[in-house]
């Protein structure tokens, strides 16, 4: 384990380099990361099958970075409170529930902006097919 104890230009970059260990770290350890990860890049398989107009590219990545990062804060939370109370503390509870509530509310929103942004493309591909 190191601290960034560098200093200027080279600090910056190696923030960018823990913070890439976070998130490397984050997707090896969390079974929910996988998944979010799995899903996002079906949806911009999907995306880019049904050539969607670059609104809707925005919004889905919108959604796709707040789930991630919510994933990612919430494993945060979690290895903080597993590091300072290991025991069983109301608090305990309240910050990791808390915590999944953030992760739960931003995958909400992705699916409904995932189904605002594909029907419209599904039901003239459903159309098309059927015609
Ligand atoms: N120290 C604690 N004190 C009180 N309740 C806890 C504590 N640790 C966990 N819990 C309860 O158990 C639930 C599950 O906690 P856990 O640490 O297993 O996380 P998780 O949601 O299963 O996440 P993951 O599987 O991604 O690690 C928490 O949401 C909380 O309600």
């Amino acid at each position: 384990m190191v601290k960034n104890t560098a200093v200027g230009r080279k600090k910056f970059w190696h923030s960018f380099r823990f913070a890439a260990q976070g998130i490397a770290a984050a997707f090896k350890s969390e079974l929910n990361m996988k998944v979010h990860c799995g899903l996002a890049v079906i949806v911009i398989i999907a995306a880019a099958v049904f050539r969607l107009p670059p609104g809707s590219w925005m919004l889905l990545l919108l959604a796709i970075t707040l789930v991630l990062a919510a994933e990612l804060l919430n494993t945060a939370i979690e290895a903080t409170i597993d590091l300072v109370s290991p025991e069983i503390h109301p608090l305990a509870k309240k910050a990791k529930d808390t915590a999944a509530g953030a992760v739960l509310l931003s995958a909400v929103f992705a699916v409904i902006t995932g189904i605002y942004v594909f029907y419209h493309p599904v039901i003239d591909w459903i159309a098309v097919l059927m015609s």
